[in-house]
């Protein structure tokens, strides 16, 4: 059976003054996918993010969610999708409790029940009562996530998730997208520097150099062509990248 197309970008382009940006985006995520969109600072991750959760209008292109226009119809198209762009924002002064029960108020249908469950999916249960200024960056990432997974989204759109975390919370945290992706179903569209994290944990990859995508496929495919992501990285912006 064919997987429903989660994720479309159709030609998604942000060029700013400078010359810099994204050009000419095209890629279609499945549903059930962990993407990993792994280029460089600074080769237009964040940009092309922002195009697609609708932060940012794009100067030509279309992104859709389960065929959604995020551009004509944002309301509707972001409903199934939970995002942390940039940073995992969180009030210092409220307790990790409070702080969801803030972004609960979005939804009518997420009640204490499920804020529990969150806490719990995200290891952050036995914190629930303490304020978030006192948290290490791996438990603010890890806030984040349960505020991110709070509506049972279908899609999690996660910008670099992995920054600033030890090597103990890089592997909760790829735990904890393994662990969503098997028992929720949850489509991941993850953007990382980090070539040997994406290998461990995205199933499909797409290699962002210099503002264009430069090529895509199954981490499996990649890995019986290539001894390792790391090489197939270097050769794909050796081929198409260096402009
Ligand atoms: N508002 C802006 N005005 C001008 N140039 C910008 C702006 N935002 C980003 N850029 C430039 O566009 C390019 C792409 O930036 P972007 O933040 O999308 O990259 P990134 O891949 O997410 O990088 P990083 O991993 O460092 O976050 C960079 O060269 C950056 O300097």
């Amino acid at each position: 059976m064919r997987k429903a197309k989660a994720i479309e970008m159709i030609g998604l382009t942000k060029m700013y003054p400078n010359g810099r940006g994204m050009r000419d985006l095209h890629l279609s995520i499945d549903e059930g996918d962990i993407f990993g969109f792994l280029g460089p600072n600074g080769s237009g991750k964040t940009t092309a993010m922002k195009m697609m959760t609708g932060l940012m209008k794009p100067d030509s292109g279309e992104a859709k969610i389960f065929g959604t226009s995020v551009q004509t119809d944002y309301v509707q198209a972001m409903k199934h999708v939970g995002c942390i762009i940039e940073t995992a924002e969180s009030y210092p002064y409220l307790t990790a409790n409070e702080n969801l029960k803030v972004f609960a108020r979005f939804y009518s249908h997420v009640d204490q029940r499920r804020i529990d469950e969150c806490l719990e999916i995200t290891g952050m249960l036995k914190y629930k009562n303490e304020k978030s200024r006192k948290f290490s960056l791996g438990m603010k990432q890890r806030l984040g996530v349960a505020a991110a997974i709070l509506s049972n989204p279908k899609v999690l759109i996660l910008d670099e998730p992995l920054n600033g975390l030890d090597v103990e919370g890089m592997l909760d945290m790829r735990r904890l997208i393994k662990r969503l992706s098997e028992e929720e179903g949850t489509t991941f569209f993850i953007s990382s520097h980090l070539i040997h994290d994406v290998e461990l944990t995205c199933t499909r990859i797409g290699v962002v150099y210099g503002g264009k995508l430069v090529n895509e496929d199954y981490t499996k495919n990649i890995l019986s062509d290539y001894a390792s992501l790391e090489h197939y990285f270097v050769s794909e912006v050796e081929r198409h990248g260096r402009v």
